[in-house]
């Protein structure tokens, strides 16, 4: 198999990386290409041992997959560079937030099957989450599937379901590692140094992580669980509950649903 990644970034480097750890494919069937940061892609084939190469024709003869992964602004450079060497076998998968599959393949000109994904970082760790949406008449949809499962949990998604996909479990990480660097923050005004603070936070969101990934318990029940009645956790919630967390949240997803709804406009 030859899967060719169009950009060497921090969403391309997660996934290659997550499958070649996970062995679902071989070091070698990955072809990298970037515009930006030859370096790093280098340094992916010396500790990877990834192919990189620069030479279009080279990159798409016989590609399986083309993974196009560079930032939305810049896919139509990459689309003229795939353009004259595309050929009919080859499927494109999209990681590009908002970049309705319609245009890829109009961008293209070739007809090729596409689905686009939203990955996130975690896959890197293997534990990423998934959506993705088939372009119309694409076959043996499961190679994908399988393909994506080495790295993360997968949810077929319409492409009417991409932008809340997007803005949930896509940008999702950002906004969770936002709120561990505030309460970071919030431990060295406690007093604990910044070290001890991020250390601090850091193991805290490992164990509930673990927790989550090894208990059936409910968010409430874990929760509830800490909250000895009349204690520190009890008041500590009270003053938490008076701020408007649930909305801070939700005007946080919309305005990602709304980006990426903004990179989908023809
Ligand atoms: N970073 C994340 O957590 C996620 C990113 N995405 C999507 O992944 C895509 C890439 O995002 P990042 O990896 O964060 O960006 P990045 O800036 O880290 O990587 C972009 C890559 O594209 C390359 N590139 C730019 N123009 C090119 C060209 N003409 N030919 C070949 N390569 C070219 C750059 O050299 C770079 O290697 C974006 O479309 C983003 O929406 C999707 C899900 C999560
Ligand atoms: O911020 C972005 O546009 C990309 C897509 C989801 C996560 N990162």
């Amino acid at each position: 198999m030859k899967i060719v990644f169009f950009g060497a970034g921090n969403m391309a480097s997660a996934i290659f990386t997550g499958m070649i750890e996970k062995g679902i494919v071989k070091a070698d069937d990955i072809y990298i290409t970037s515009k930006t940061n030859r370096v790093a892609a280098m340094e992916f084939k010396e500790s990877l041992g990834v192919n990189v190469s620069y030479d279009d024709a080279e990159l798409c003869a016989d590609a399986d997959y083309i993974v196009l992964a560079s930032k939305p602004q810049n896919f139509k450079d990459v689309a003229k560079r795939i353009r004259p060497y595309l050929e009919e076998k080859t499927k494109l998968i999209s990681v590009m937030a908002g970049i309705q599959i319609l245009t890829i393949q109009e961008e293209l000109g070739k007809g090729n099957s596409v689905a686009r994904i939203m990955p996130n970082t975690n896959a890197m760790v293997q534990y990423s989450v998934n959506g993705i949406a088939f372009s119309d008449g694409f076959d043996n949809k499961d190679e994908l599937i399988d393909l994506m499962a080495s790295f993360g949990k997968n949810v077929v998604v319409g492409e009417d379901g991409m932008d809340n996909i997007t803005a949930a479990t896509g940008s999702g990480p950002a906004f969770l590692y936002y709120i561990y660097e505030q309460y970071a923050k919030s431990l060295e005004e406690l007093g604990f140094s910044k070290e001890d603070a991020e250390q601090l936070t850091r193991n805290l969101v490992i164990g509930t992580g673990k927790t989550l990934s090894e208990r059936p318990e409910s968010f409430e029940k874990l929760r509830t669980d800490i909250t000895s009645k009349a204690g520190t956790t009890e008041a500590g919630l009270n003053t938490l509950s008076e701020f408007k967390l649930r909305e801070m949240i939700t005007d946080t997803l919309g305005s990602a649903r709304d980006r990426s709804k903004k990179l989908s406009e023809r």
